[in-house]
């Protein structure tokens, strides 16, 4: 929403009027304009959306020409594309220049709700990479974990943890990328509130928290291991004073990013560091900063021996089902806690072992299905998963008004030829399962999941 700028606080407004100097008017400017409206589509969903442009340092970022209902879009519920600011998709630009995406990396999002960059950088890394997505906050935690299976990757373990617990995981892990709580000045223009929060005090307590989150997590990175650091603010001590801070505690090298001049970032370079400032006068997106890191210093590692994991198998049975809900069944592993199986690449299962035995698990994988007496009852994210073999099921096309009704959890109408467990699709996306029963369909969408918008 545009900004009144009389709202603005006037210690902000002196800060940016120093900061930028010259460019100040123009910055006012863009916070009385609409902020663009994007989305990162999901390369493995195939979804078209008309009417769209690039977001010029992405694959599959797009602007919207206007801003829809997205909760009455089924297709944003079946995980076809994550609504986004186009700014923080930059991260992709620092993942793809600094790290080498063509083979299997353990990658750490330790500030990952609501799923922003965990989604971006499911779809940037190689598929049997292990990506751990940690959120420090309870309830926060399980809206990532909700993302991530709309996402439909089956390499993601979303873990609820403080920061410091990662010490327990020496020279884990090959990219970090940390996206810091922070005094939200670059979301001003989307989030009222950020603006009514934001006090000087505020800046510097963000700031020193920021040191500590990084200081705390430090030790679970690798010698020439990448850490990406990124806030959503404009202010030297939330941006280049913690960069001075780090590189007078750790050995660090800064890494620079080739930029196109058109897409307006703005290079910072001062007494060896670097980093990349995104103003809303200069990019079509909102305020953001990020610097790429390597650590030069050595750590001790913490080996993935190629041991047998301590996970429970589901049994014979249960399992040659599961192989055939899947595609390239011959890669994964299927593991049964209680009564449900989740599955995940199977040269990861070691790894998640050893976040199973240090970390505060919320999923780990693909939740695929409930065993009841031998008998599998489909999940919910198998019916996301990028994994599912859709061949094995029948399949029920839904046009958006059974969609919207089958996300309302309400009553289908409609009656199928075929019994049991039934995906639903909309526009070719699953978006979940029914049971289909003699007299009626039973809908299996979760009841908290469920839309409220009429
Ligand atoms: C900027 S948001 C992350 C946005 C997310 N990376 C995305 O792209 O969707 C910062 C996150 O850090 C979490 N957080 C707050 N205090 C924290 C702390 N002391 N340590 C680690 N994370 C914290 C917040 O709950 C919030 O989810």
């Amino acid at each position: 929403m545009p900004i009144q700028v009389e709202n603005l606080p006037a210690p902000f407004v002196q800060k940016m009027q120093d900061q930028l100097k010259d460019a100040f008017p123009d910055f006012i400017k863009s916070l009385q304009e609409q902020p663009p409206v994007s989305i990162r589509l999901n390369p493995e969903k195939h979804f078209h959306v008309e009417g769209t442009t690039f977001v010029p340092w992405t694959t599959h970022g797009r602007y919207l020409p206007e801003r829809p209902v997205f909760t009455l879009d089924p297709a944003f519920h079946g995980g076809a594309y994550y609504v986004q600011e186009a700014s923080s998709m930059f991260l992709e630009q620092a993942i793809k220049q600094c790290v080498d995406v063509s083979q299997p990396l353990y990658v750490l999002d330790l500030c990952a709700a609501p799923g922003g960059k965990s989604t971006h950088l499911a779809s940037l890394i190689h598929a049997e990479s292990l990506l751990v997505s940690n959120e420090v906050i309870r309830s926060r935690a399980s809206i990532l974990s909700e993302n991530i299976q709309k996402w439909g990757s089956n390499n993601v373990v979303v873990t609820n943890n403080d920061p410091e617990d990662f010490k327990r995981l020496p020279g884990f892990f090959d990219v970090m990328v940390i996206d810091a709580p922070c005094s939200g000045e670059g979301l001003f223009r989307k989030d009222a509130d950020a603006m009514h929060e934001w006090s000087e005090d505020n800046v510097i307590l963000c700031s020193k928290r920021q040191r500590r989150i990084v200081s705390d997590v430090w030790s679970s990175l690798k010698e020439n291991g990448i850490l990406i650091y990124s806030t959503c603010t404009y202010n030297p001590e939330e941006n280049e004073e913690n960069l001075q801070w780090l590189k007078q505690e750790r050995d660090v090298e800064f890494l620079k990013l080739k930029i196109d001049n058109v897409w307006g970032a703005v290079e910072v370079e001062q007494d060896g560091i670097k980093g990349y400032h995104f103003y809303p006068h200069k990019v079509k997106g909102e305020g953001f900063f990020i610097s790429v890191i390597r650590k030069k210093e050595s750590e001790e590692t913490l080996r993935v021996k190629n041991a047998r994991s301590n996970f429970q198998s589901p049994s014979k049975k249960i399992l040659e089902q599961l192989q055939r809900w899947v595609v390239d069944a011959g890669n994964i592993a299927f593991i049964q806690r209680e009564d449900l199986v989740q599955f995940f690449p199977s040269t990861l299962s070691q790894a998640i072992d050893i976040l199973a035995k240090n970390l505060r698990l919320v999923s780990a994988g693909t939740f695929a299905a409930t065993v009841k007496h031998d008998k599998l009852i489909p999940e919910h994210a198998m019916a996301l998963s990028v994994r599912l073999n859709r061949e094995h099921f029948s399949v029920l096309d839904l046009n958006v008004d059974d969609a919207l009704r089958y996300l309302r959890k309400e009553t289908l109408s409609i009656t199928p030829d075929q019994m049991g467990f039934t995906l639903m699709l909309y526009q070719n996306i699953p978006i979940g399962w029914g049971n289909v029963l003699p007299n009626r369909i039973n809908n299996l969408y979760p009841a908290e999941w469920r839309i409220r918008m009429s």
